[in-house]
């Protein structure tokens, strides 16, 4: 019996001796976290030596990015594995663990070229990319044929008329996004700015963003809300899942949001499974369309110890396996980073409009390329959702916003 106590001991020991706990960040919108606690089961099953606890982190892309600055500045070893938006790399890039010499240990050859310039600051791999994003239109399949229209709207007057008709009559909202102060009205804004032809930067990083066009396309989100009244006035406190439960709920005709919100409409619990079509965002006046790019990349903190960092590395490159970018591509909705997973007859199958609007993906745009993005959003944020909430005019939102950027660049 004591022989047995003892060799049990020493096996907790050893094992208590080679097991490394690392810790790691991620979101919980739709059913993200959900997913990845099924998906770190797995990795312990394969690994039962690394222990991964998660750090849950508020929806807010702007909140999340408030903490890791302060995790960072005080040079906190934890977490060790972090989810960054596509934005942080370059601001995050000094704090981040250079993955350079690792980039055929995690098949970067295999992903999307978008995605891998998206880790790639001064020609170093600071992070690998997991899923990408690209805002859609999400709509009633079944209210617009009901409503005699066979096709999604192909431009935003359309998609004003198609969602007062149906929503009058229906008694419902007709157009449903994200117009809180915080990162998802910036990308919001962007695609109708770049619909609409205006831009922020030029080129050659020049603001040009004091343009007619932005006007326009400012003004036309605000007469969404005041004068087509397709949007309810409340859209200014939302975020992707304050937008999503009200789609969902079978309240709104129409639904601007990323790719998460399908698997969960379509859910068995949802009241409009099998209701929904998934279009690209309509095109503005110029005859142009716009997605805005999003999406999260896995980077490891650099005050990590060299066992935490090892354990890092080994956790993503699990979570961005095949298998495991499949997975969570049927099950949370989140785009794949890997080009061959859009191959897979199972994707196909999960969620066509993946496959069938890969150009989407492929060709959606970056926010602003500029090491201090976070305060030009910042500014952004501010004058848009002061003209959302009519407190100024798109014409002095947008100087202002002008002026501003212009200081901030040194212009
Ligand atoms: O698509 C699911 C993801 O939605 C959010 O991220 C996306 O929106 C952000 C703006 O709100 C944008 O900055 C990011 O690049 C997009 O991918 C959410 O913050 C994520 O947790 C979620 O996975």
């Amino acid at each position: 019996m004591k022989k047995y106590f003892v060799l049990l001991l020493a096996v907790l020991l050893v094992g208590g001796l080679f097991a490394v706990k690392i810790t790691m960040t991620s979101g919980g919108v739709g059913k993200e976290l959900e997913v990845l606690k099924k998906q770190l089961e797995m990795f312990h099953q394969q690994y039962p030596d690394i222990e991964v606890e998660i750090i849950p982190m508020p929806d807010s892309s702007t909140e999340r990015h408030d903490l890791y600055v302060t995790y960072f500045a005080a040079g906190e070893t934890d977490p060790d594995v972090l989810m960054l938006d596509v934005i942080w790399p370059a601001e995050f890039a000094p704090f981040l663990e250079d993955l350079t010499a690792d980039k055929d240990y995690f098949e970067l050859g295999e992903f999307l070229p978008g995605t891998v310039m998206s880790v790639t600051v001064n020609g170093r791999i600071v992070a690998v990319p997991w899923f990408t994003d690209a805002g859609l239109l999400y709509y009633r399949k079944d209210l617009l044929e009901k409503y005699g229209y066979d096709h999604a709207p192909r431009t935003w007057d359309e998609l004003v008329e198609m969602a007062k008709k149906i929503s009058q009559a229906e008694g419902i909202h007709g157009f449903v996004w994200q117009g809180a102060r915080y990162e998802g009205l910036v990308c919001d804004f962007l695609e109708y700015l770049w619909s609409f032809g205006g831009d922020v930067l030029d080129e050659s990083g020049k603001v040009v963003i004091d343009s007619p066009e932005a006007v326009a396309a400012l003004q036309f989100m605000v007469d969404l809300i005041y004068k087509h009244k397709v949007t309810p006035e409340g859209v200014t406190t939302y975020m992707e899942e304050d937008a999503r439960r009200i789609f969902q709920n079978g309240e709104a005709v129409f639904m601007r949001n990323w790719p998460y919100a399908w698997s969960l409409v379509n859910s068995d619990e949802s009241p409009i499974k099998g209701k929904v079509g998934v279009a690209p965002l309509p095109m503005g006046p110029g005859g142009r369309r716009a997605a805005t790019l999003g999406g999260w990349v896995l980077g490891i903190n650099k005050f990590s110890s060299p066992e935490e960092k090892e354990a890092a590395k080994k956790l993503i490159k699990f979570l961005t396996s095949y298998d495991q970018q499949l997975y969570k591509a049927i099950n949370a909705g989140q785009n794949p980073t890997r080009k061959a997973v859009y191959k897979d007859p199972k994707l196909k199958e999960a969620a066509p409009f993946m496959v069938e609007l890969l150009g989407v993906f492929i060709n959606a745009l970056p926010r602003p390329r500029v090491a201090n993005y976070t305060e030009v959003s910042d500014v952004i944020q501010r004058y848009v959702h002061a003209a959302l909430t009519r407190q100024t005019t798109s014409e002095d939102a947008i100087k202002n916003i002008a002026k501003e950027l212009k200081f901030l660049l040194g212009q």
